[in-house]
């Protein structure tokens, strides 16, 4: 039995007996006849990051092979603001592999994601989409091996406080029922996120847990397996919109914003990414993280402060990468350690076999754990645009395999302790600082910008406009001014609350 298809939670993978890397044109038509499906969504996403829909009635079989091998026309100009108006119009063509039932029209409805082409026919050099799959082919390209990623998405659940039960403030880590009250709602948000094709590793209730202006203010996390680096993108995309649209059928008020008041945890969107050759996990070797692996650490260590330039895209990203919030503020990395940017978290190297002890029935199961180990970038957050985010980190990570020094810069920046105790003062001295504002994010990515242009991964139209929208905020010294003021904070959450 084939392991990816037995007990697949993706409509399309169960019906059809393949992977969903295998569709083609005639499955979808196969699938769409044999389950009176009525109409087909193209979804694409713009630069806000949001995934915009085209709806299309199926009118005959003609017209079906027509929309999915020709794609569709659309107004450029009003999804990109690099694209003039003056010529504007982009195709927007369906990917197969990304097809799944839409969980919330009423009509039976298969969407699928699309790519963008120019007049040409040529996919759309600045399309946040074709950037990371140009950043995955020159990683592979210079390295001979595939970039890997998958996505933690943190939200918090805003609602009522009806008093009963009440969490405790800034302990939701892992809170059951009734004290966690989302539970349910975040449950079947994974129901709908597998069935369209994300792969989930699981789900939980956030450390972040609090009231304010008698509202509760809940935190969920949905974190994903690794996947291709392209797949991660599809997969945190679909997801965020799953999510939004589960919500406000619940009369739900839910957000992805970076911070919400002081004091309180943030929500990041941390990335996790391994290397892979052949089907097997590079990131070990001897059970010790790899020379593989801390090349591509010292990639980011050089990179992180343009990192955020994608991972941080509004002013409120800022106020979460403060001390002592299991947020990043300085760049170091570190085993299983929370206060730095990145962790390499705890990776099944031990040498026992712990299903045995716990269970003294069982026989020995030498199961392959060397698959499981990845490092975690924790600067970004909700207001990532994901494509050009994961491609940056891709980037990164191959820009570790091209510099000098890559192992001793992975040894510099290597810390073994919390970096906001006091007793480390010096060490957190000597470590960089993350950009601490859109404004000085943007001044980074201008000085390091050629590394991410290099083998034409990123458009320099792309990171101009980048640029340009950071800089527009002008927030170099708002963190500095308001973050004393909960209510200029609100004022300024309340602005960015629906971001990415
Ligand atoms: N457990 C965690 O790692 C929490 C992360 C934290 N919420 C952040 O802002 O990044």
């Amino acid at each position: 039995m084939n392991q990816e298809l037995s007990m697949s939670p993706n409509l399309l993978v169960a019906a059809l007996q393949k992977p969903a890397s295998e569709f083609t044109k005639a499955d979808i038509v196969s699938y769409i006849k044999e389950n009176d499906i009525r109409m087909v969504n193209f979804m694409y996403p713009a630069a806000d990051g949001r995934l915009k829909t085209l709806n299309f009635v199926i009118n005959n079989e003609a017209y079906l092979d027509a929309i999915l091998t020709c794609g569709e026309r659309v107004d450029g100009s009003s999804l990109f603001p690099f694209i003039e108006a003056g010529s504007s119009d982009l195709y927007v063509v369906p990917r197969f592999r990304t097809a799944f039932i839409d969980p919330f029209s009423e009509l039976p409805t298969l969407s699928m994601l699309c790519s963008y082409f120019n007049k040409d026919g040529e996919p759309l050099e600045s399309s946040p989409e074709y950037t990371l799959r140009k950043a995955c082919q020159a990683f592979t390209e210079v390295t001979g091996m595939e970039f890997q990623a998958m996505g933690e998405l943190e939200y918090y659940v805003i609602s009522e406080n009806d008093g009963l039960f009440p969490a405790t403030d800034q302990r939701g880590y892992h809170e059951s029922a009734p004290y966690a009250k989302f539970n349910d709602f975040r449950t079947e948000c994974m129901s709908y996120i597998a069935q369209a094709g994300g792969q989930i590793k699981y789900g939980h209730s956030e450390v972040g847990n609090f009231t304010l202006d008698d509202k509760i203010y809940e935190q969920n996390e949905i974190e994903f397996l690794p996947v291709r680096a392209e797949e991660a993108a599809d997969q945190l995309v679909i997801a965020k919109w799953v999510i939004r649209n589960l919500a406000s059928q619940y009369g739900y008020n839910i957000t992805f914003a970076p911070k919400i008041t002081a004091g309180k945890a943030g929500s990041g969107l941390h990335i996790h990414m391994r290397i892979m050759k052949d089907g097997q996990n590079q990131m070990l070797k001897d059970g010790v993280l790899s020379e593989t692996a801390r090349k591509a650490i010292a990639g980011m260590m050089k990179l992180a402060s343009s990192i955020t330039a994608f991972g941080n895209t509004n002013p409120t990203s800022y106020f979460r990468l403060v001390p002592h919030q299991e947020a990043p503020t300085n760049i170091c990395w570190g085993d299983r350690n929370r206060s730095v940017l990145v962790r390499v978290p705890l990776g099944w190297s031990a040498k026992t076999d712990m299903c045995m002890l716990a269970n003294p029935l069982e026989t020995p199961s030498h199961y392959d754990t060397t698959q499981k180990q990845t490092v975690e970038m924790r600067s970004p957050d909700g207001s990532a645009d994901l494509y050009q985010l994961i491609a940056g980190l891709a980037v990164a990570c191959r820009y570790g395999f091209e510099i000098d020094d890559a192992l001793g810069i992975a040894e510099k920046t290597y810390v073994n302790v919390n970096i906001h105790k006091k007793e480390n003062e010096d060490k957190l001295k000597q470590l960089e600082q993350l950009p601490d504002s859109c404004a000085a994010s943007a001044d980074c990515l201008e000085r390091q910008r050629a590394v991410f242009e290099q083998y034409h991964v990123f458009s320099p139209a792309m990171v101009d406009g980048v640029i340009s929208k950071l800089r527009s905020y002008e927030d170099r010294t708002l963190r500095a001014e308001i973050q004393d003021s909960p209510e200029e904070m609100l004022k300024l959450v309340e602005k960015y609350f629906h971001c990415g």
